[in-house]
């Protein structure tokens, strides 16, 4: 029996990881970079054991359905395959995210889970590779393994697509970010089915393609400059123009809620007020502010009268993967 565990942290894009070249191999059209959180992260165990006669896959606490329980398999076939190893596994993951549904991200969860095989085989994975991995269960996975600001490289293959962090002199510790749970309870296309949807449909799709390279550079600079205004209209930016792409997708659809149009409004008029700080949504209604650490409280009580404090979730930079004694 060979046993793992790790712990891996939630991150959110600010310049996004939007269509993919190669599905098979989770190769993205382009580029992305993101900031790791301490506020939300999975804890993940793997059990290679030779008395299973099938692969088990528990998600807080409830055993996972076939559909969920296939995407683990086919990861673990991955790890498998490269260790000529023909044991099933148990998989127990425990999101550790506020009560609000809908926050833990595939990213916390198949880092996680890569870094805890790579325990439980003794892999001796370098980050890189361990990056390379992740990718493979989920593609904004593999810039999990990395605390603070990852820059996920696209490449052109398996061998060279993979994130690294980006050095920053640990400016990530002066901003924060502020999670807006608008949860509509609307069923929104995963992010798999609507970048899928977007790349093959959206006569937009070209566009995102031909501005997101240099919004990554804008990003770099940004960080190297300590400049957050740079870094938070790139990346509101960035988030409108990836949004953008799913309008013209067809059929069209968007992730926005009225809700999320509320929050994107009431960010709009802060920073009329004097109070730097920019939205940025992934897939789903809820939307995410980065904001000053110093400026924290004064964006809470703008938000306060609208929002329950609930809704209002904060987050700061958070540490790269670490491995749980068993
Ligand atoms: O995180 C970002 O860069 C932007 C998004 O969150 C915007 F929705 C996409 C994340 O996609 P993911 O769940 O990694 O897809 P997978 O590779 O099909 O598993």
């Amino acid at each position: 029996m060979y046993t793992g565990k790790a712990r891996a942290y939630t991150n959110i894009a600010l310049i996004k990881y939007w269509g993919k070249k190669d599905e098979h191999l989770i190769i993205p059209m382009n580029s992305s970079l993101s900031l790791t959180l301490d506020a939300f992260y999975t804890e993940t165990s793997v059990q290679f054991d030779e008395n299973l006669t099938e692969d088990l896959f528990v998600l807080d606490g409830q055993k996972q359905d076939t559909k969920q329980t296939t995407k683990i398999s086919k990861f673990l076939d991955l790890v498998r395959k490269e260790q000529n190893l023909a044991l099933f596994a148990k998989v127990d993951s425990q999101n550790y995210v506020p009560t609000a549904a809908g926050l833990a991200s595939s990213a916390s969860g198949l880092a996680a889970l890569a870094g805890a095989c790579n325990e439980a085989l003794d892999l001796q994975l370098t980050e890189i590779e361990l990056s390379r991995l992740a990718r493979r269960g989920s593609g904004s996975a593999c810039r999990s393994i990395f605390g603070g600001f990852a820059e996920w490289q696209k490449g052109d293959s398996d061998q060279t697509s993979f994130a690294q962090g980006i050095p920053s002199d640990h400016w990530e510790d002066e901003l924060a970010m502020l999670f807006v749970l608008v949860d509509d309870g609307v069923k929104d296309v995963s992010s798999r089915d609507g970048m899928k949807r977007t790349v093959e449909s959206s006569s937009f799709y070209s566009g995102w393609l031909e501005t997101v390279e240099a919004d990554l550079a804008t990003a770099k600079q940004a960080i190297a400059e300590k400049d957050f205004n740079k870094l938070g209209e790139v990346t509101e930016a960035n988030g409108l123009r990836m949004h953008g792409t799913t309008l013209a997708a067809v059929p069209p659809f968007t992730y926005w809620s009225p809700e999320s149009l509320k929050v994107m409004q009431l960010v709009r008029s802060a920073r009329q007020q004097g109070l730097p700080c920019y939205f940025t949504m992934d897939a789903g209604p809820n939307v995410k502010i980065l904001v000053e650490k110093k400026n924290l409280s004064t964006l809470k009580n703008h938000l306060a009268t609208h929002f329950s404090k609930k809704q209002l979730i904060e987050a700061y930079a958070g540490p790269k993967i670490a491995l749980i004694p068993l």
